[in-house]
């Protein structure tokens, strides 16, 4: 039976405030927002102010009442505290799968979960479909290949770019590499990607980027094969209105998830 659970969130920019309102307004039956905490501590009161919860100064003030840790800032959160927060005792929830390219991390967090008898939940943010990857992948040796494609407004700022402007009036495919390069490269941009190649188990996923001025949307179109099952995702989502390069589904993949977990019926 699941019992009301204590949640808390680390990143109070566009996504965690989305979520952060969404717990309360549509999972407060099944979880208590228990603090937050921002970089920026204004971010953290603010927000903390908005849905009735602690501001809090530092993780351990975070953990002290927490079960489940949500991420909603960035691969550096994951890095830096990913493995506290489950010797802590609680499950964690990463937003920014990006971090789990890098291997040695991502061994270090399945150690740390197993040993402390706690999960990692990455979600399908802003994609969808990790499961039917996950499957697949399960079933025999899967390819993929993902293609983005964002206004120049979702993209700019990326290091990849090195400071220049993308173009305004002309559309450019900006990166065609691997995982590791584009998440390098594009560390708020292309954790879709990793998810991707994560779920497909295909390290070698091949990453496409292309800048089109005027576009609405964010658009991801993942094409996967393994010999028995092709599929092809394509989604395509509003930017959001506080962070163009983050679309809104990505925190609604979190509050989903959250649904699913409290739910008698989980659809994976
Ligand atoms: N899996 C997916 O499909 C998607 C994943 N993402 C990931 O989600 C993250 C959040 O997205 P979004 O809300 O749009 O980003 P924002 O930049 O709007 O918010 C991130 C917030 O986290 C804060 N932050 C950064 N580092 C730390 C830290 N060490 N401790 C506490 N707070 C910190 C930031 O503070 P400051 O502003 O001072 O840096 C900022 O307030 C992205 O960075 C990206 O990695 C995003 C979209 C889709
Ligand atoms: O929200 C999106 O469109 C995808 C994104 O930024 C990411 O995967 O990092």
């Amino acid at each position: 039976m699941f019992t009301m659970k204590k949640a808390a969130l680390i990143g109070c920019g566009a996504l965690g405030s989305f979520v952060a309102h969404g717990l309360k307004k549509i999972l407060s039956g099944d979880y208590e927002l228990t603090g937050v905490l921002d970089l920026r501590a204004e971010a953290a009161q603010e927000l903390a102010k908005e849905c009735d919860t602690r501001a809090c100064a530092n993780l351990d003030e975070l953990l002290s009442d927490a079960e489940m840790i949500i991420e909603t800032a960035g691969g550096e959160v994951v890095r830096t505290y990913g493995e506290t927060v489950l010797n802590s005792g609680c499950d964690l929830v990463i937003l920014s799968v990006g971090a789990l390219s890098d291997k040695n991390l991502k061994s270090a967090l399945e150690n740390a979960a197993r040993s402390a008898g706690k999960k990692v939940y990455v979600v399908n943010g802003a994609l969808g479909g990790l499961d039917v990857l996950q499957t697949m992948s399960m079933m025999a040796p899967t390819t993929a290949l993902i293609s983005i494609t964002k206004a120049p407004e979702s993209l700019n700022g990326a290091p990849f770019l090195e400071g220049k402007g993308l173009p305004e009036n002309k559309t450019v495919k900006i990166f065609e590499g691997s995982v590791d390069d584009a998440i390098r490269g594009f560390p708020k941009n292309v954790n879709v990607a990793v998810a991707t190649a994560l779920a497909s188990n295909c390290p070698d996923t091949k990453v496409i980027i292309t800048s089109v001025p005027g576009m609405k949307d964010n658009k991801h179109c993942v094409h996967a094969e393994n010999g028995i099952i092709t599929t092809d995702i394509s989604i395509s989502s509003l930017p959001d209105p506080d962070n163009p390069k983050s679309s809104t589904s990505a925190a609604w993949s979190v509050l989903n998830l959250l649904k699913n977990l409290a739910a008698p019926v989980f659809y994976y």
